[in-house]
């Protein structure tokens, strides 16, 4: 039996964030990762950096085999990076795919070698797979693909069919249309965006329309049927035939194989590993991070589970899940849309005093500069504390901007500081000015 102080399950970013940490304070420390072409984890791989990094070239005029071979390169680049750092640290990253014997015992398995290991503090970060809905035909469906299947295509879809209506299928419908293929969205939800400020949401839907996508809400899929070539999406809002599906109806927590009935370790009704506010599963001393803990999905949210389980080996665990501060989020579409805090809706349901403004990117003079006058600014406030609620950004450097906004919550900076805070000019901050002046 190998016997290490820590060891990491899966080189997602807080897995990889704790490994190099700890160990270079001195811990001896394995990170066990199932698949070389995952070094770095989702994010890096087949999410994050390349569904932007494709979003970006076709956004600057590139073609299909263009925007791919970009974005091969970036991953490419990560990934030996990723890993090159880590190593560096002296962490021993071992190429197999892990599951527990007991509580402290992990067994690895690469081909048909297996061996065992064991230590105090073990980390698992084994991430979040698609979730395959059960409508008849569509696991057996040739064209239909998820996240991962559709950066992998060969050659760009005449007709893209998205099932999804939520950042995944948004994402992929802005980058195909971009590149040229007829879009559809069908999507069960009946509203648009349902969790985003509803004036923001029907322009962003807008806009996409003018682009071309053609969206369903409130749709009910009942069968996927493979043609020859292309498949046909049986729907109650009627059939529809695609050349490709994507299929983006969500995400579950990464636990299947993990082994995890040979252990004490809870998993909650919705299959994700039970933590407590230090993100301690129900067996002391083994943590869950990331998207398998069932917290928000973003990779800063599992850099911020980096901080938090760091915190309670190494320091005193006073930052933990319940003195977490805001975080905000981004939809990368074009423009972007970003959104922080509560929506007025929200803070009105709350029962406190609100007061908002709206300000259209038509009326900001870097949206002229950009040439680009597309989106809105809204901000939700409460008018005794001078507290921001809230804000959501629709507008070029929206992603940018909506740190700034989540930094002043953080930091209860008056909404009335930022009205008159000076900015550089023209900058589409600057408008952060007007926004506030309520
Ligand atoms: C298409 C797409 C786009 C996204 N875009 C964004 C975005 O723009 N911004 C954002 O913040 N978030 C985005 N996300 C979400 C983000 O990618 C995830 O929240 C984040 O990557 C989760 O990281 P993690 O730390 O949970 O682990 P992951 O990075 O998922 O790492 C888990 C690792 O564990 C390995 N593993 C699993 N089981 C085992 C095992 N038994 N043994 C060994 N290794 C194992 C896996 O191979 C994997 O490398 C996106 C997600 C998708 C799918
Ligand atoms: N920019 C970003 O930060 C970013 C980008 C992509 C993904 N992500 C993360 O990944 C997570 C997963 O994304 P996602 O879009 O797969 O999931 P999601 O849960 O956010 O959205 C799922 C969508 O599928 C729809 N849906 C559910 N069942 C359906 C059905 N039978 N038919 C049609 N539509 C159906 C829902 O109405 C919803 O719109 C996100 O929640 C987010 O945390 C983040």
């Amino acid at each position: 039996m190998l016997m290490y102080d820590v060891i990491v399950i899966g080189f997602g970013k807080a897995g990889k964030t704790l490994a190099a940490k700890l160990s270079s304070q001195g811990k001896k420390v394995a990170l066990i990762e199932k698949s070389k072409s995952m070094y770095g984890g989702t994010c890096i791989n087949i999410a994050c950096i390349p569904t932007k990094t494709l979003i970006v070239a076709a956004e600057k005029g590139l073609d299909f085999e263009q925007a791919m071979n970009e974005k091969n390169a970036v991953i490419t680049r990560l990934n030996g990076k990723n890993y090159a750092t880590i190593a560096g640290t002296g962490v021993d990253i071992i190429d197999a795919t892990a599951r527990f014997l007991s509580n402290k015992v992990i067994e690895i398995q690469a081909g048909d070698e297996k061996e065992e290991l064991t230590a105090e503090t073990i980390i698992i970060n084994t991430g979040a797979v698609p979730t395959i809905l059960p409508i008849p035909g569509l696991a057996e469906s040739k064209f239909a693909v998820d996240s991962t299947g559709i950066q992998r295509l060969e050659n760009l879809p005449k007709r893209l069919g998205v099932l999804g209506g939520g950042p995944i299928g948004l994402e992929f419908a802005h980058l195909y249309n971009t590149l040229g293929s007829q879009v559809t969205v069908l999507d069960a939800s009946e509203t648009f965006l349902p969790r985003i400020e509803p004036s923001i949401a029907a322009l962003a839907k807008s806009y996409l329309e003018e682009d071309g996508i053609q969206f369903l809400q409130g749709v009910h899929t009942q069968e996927i049927k493979d043609d020859q070539n292309s498949l046909t999406v049986v729907t109650d809002k009627g059939d529809f035939e695609f050349d490709i599906l994507l299929y983006a109806t969500g995400r579950k927590p990464n636990t299947a194989g993990l082994g995890l009935e040979n252990t004490d370790i809870q998993v909650t009704d919705r299959g994700a590993i039970q933590v407590n506010r230090h993100l301690e599963t129900s067996v002391p001393g083994v943590f869950a991070v990331g998207d398998v803990n069932g917290g928000p999905q973003f990779t800063y949210m599992s850099l911020d589970d980096f901080r938090i389980v760091f915190n309670y080996l190494t320091g005193d665990g006073s930052y933990n899940l319940e003195t977490r501060r805001n975080y905000a989020t981004t939809l990368f579409i074009a423009p972007p849309l970003a959104q922080v805090g509560l929506t007025e809706q929200e803070a009105r349901d709350k029962g406190l005093p609100v007061a908002v403004k709206e300000l259209p990117v038509a009326a900001m003079p870097r949206g002229h500069v950009n040439a680009d006058l597309r989106g809105a600014f809204k901000a939700v406030v409460n008018p005794e504390t001078k507290e921001i609620l809230g804000a959501t950004l629709f507008g070029e450097a929206a992603g940018e901007l909506i740190n700034l906004i989540t930094m002043a919550m953080d930091n209860k900076i008056p909404y009335t500081y930022i009205a008159k805070q000076i900015f550089t000019h023209p900058t589409m901050a600057e408008n952060l000015n007007d926004l506030f002046a309520i």
